[in-house]
């Protein structure tokens, strides 16, 4: 379970990236996280482990009180928090298998567990498992550098998996991928998040992806919370108020052609 309340973020030149967020995930529930460029979504996702330490606010996950958490509680947490990231995602240098094997870092962190060779057979064997339910069992021992955008994504998959995360938190997963790249990782990512209910915040620009997969979808605006609810319940108002953005925070881009999109589509009654 993921719980937020009152969280606030002002980077050090003073931009309010945060301001007073309010947010509850049930366990097992999947949320949609949307918004124009510069709302808050990465920082969001960021805050909620103290990746970026929150300038005010409170945060629940699982339980354990992340703002009080010291240096040890706290990487215990980041340990146990699945990501898929768009970026700060997997190490380039060492194999797949080493990559996967870093996720069971959090549970056990024994220095053995930085590389495959040096793992446990157990330790090894569980990564390959992880791996094969991705379908990259064949691709272990490659360099992450030597994979292609999807791949890596599945890969981080699979390092969720070997965590053993409750919680998985993903920033625009699938942003860099082609269309049919995307919809692969994305049916994997519901899949494995189903499988195992977990709970799941996913940040993503396309709303058509937010249509196919998000079942209950939160958007931020300016840093605020704009709206909370299912994509197939939300108003024509709702969704236009996503345009209310002031000008200096959102950039007129591709999201907002699909955004704009979707409001003259539920304002025709026609299909989404
Ligand atoms: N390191 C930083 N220093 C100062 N301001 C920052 C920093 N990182 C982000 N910001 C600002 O904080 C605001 C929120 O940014 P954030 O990256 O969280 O938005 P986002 O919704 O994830 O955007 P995008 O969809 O473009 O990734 C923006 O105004 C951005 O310029």
């Amino acid at each position: 379970m993921v719980s937020v309340r009152g969280l606030a973020h002002q980077y050090p030149d003073g931009t309010r990236a945060l301001r007073g967020i309010d947010l509850d995930v049930a366990t097992g529930e999947a949320v949609v996280l949307l918004g124009h460029n510069a709302s808050g979504k990465s920082t969001l996702l960021k805050a909620l482990t103290r990746l970026i330490e929150p300038t005010e606010g409170a945060i629940t996950l699982d339980g354990t009180n992340v703002i009080a958490a010291g240096p040890r509680d706290l990487r215990t947490v980041r340990g146990r928090v699945g990501t898929v990231f768009q970026s700060i995602n997997l190490v380039d240098q060492v194999s797949v298998l080493s990559n996967v094997i870093h996720g069971s870092l959090g549970r056990q962190s024994s220095p053995r567990n930085w590389f495959a060779w040096m793992a446990s057979s157990a330790t090894r064997d569980e990564a390959m498992e992880c791996l094969e339910r991705v379908g990259l069992a064949p691709f272990a021992s490659r360099r992450a550098d030597q994979l292609s955008g999807g791949q890596r994504q599945r890969v981080a998959i699979a390092r969720v998996l070997m965590q053993r995360s409750r919680i998985v938190l993903a920033d625009e997963p699938v942003a860099a991928l082609d269309p049919r790249a995307g919809r692969e990782v994305m049916d994997l990512l519901w899949q494995i998040v189903a499988e195992h209910e977990l709970t799941l915040v996913c940040s993503l620009h396309q709303l058509e992806l937010a249509e196919s997969y998000g079942d209950r979808v939160v958007a931020l605006q300016n840093g605020r919370l704009l709206l909370d609810g299912r994509i197939g319940d939300l108003s024509r108002a709702d969704l236009a108020g996503l345009y209310a953005a002031d000008a200096g925070s959102a950039r007129a881009d591709e999201p907002a052609a699909e955004l704009g999109d979707l409001v003259d589509r539920a304002a025709s009654g026609g299909p989404r």
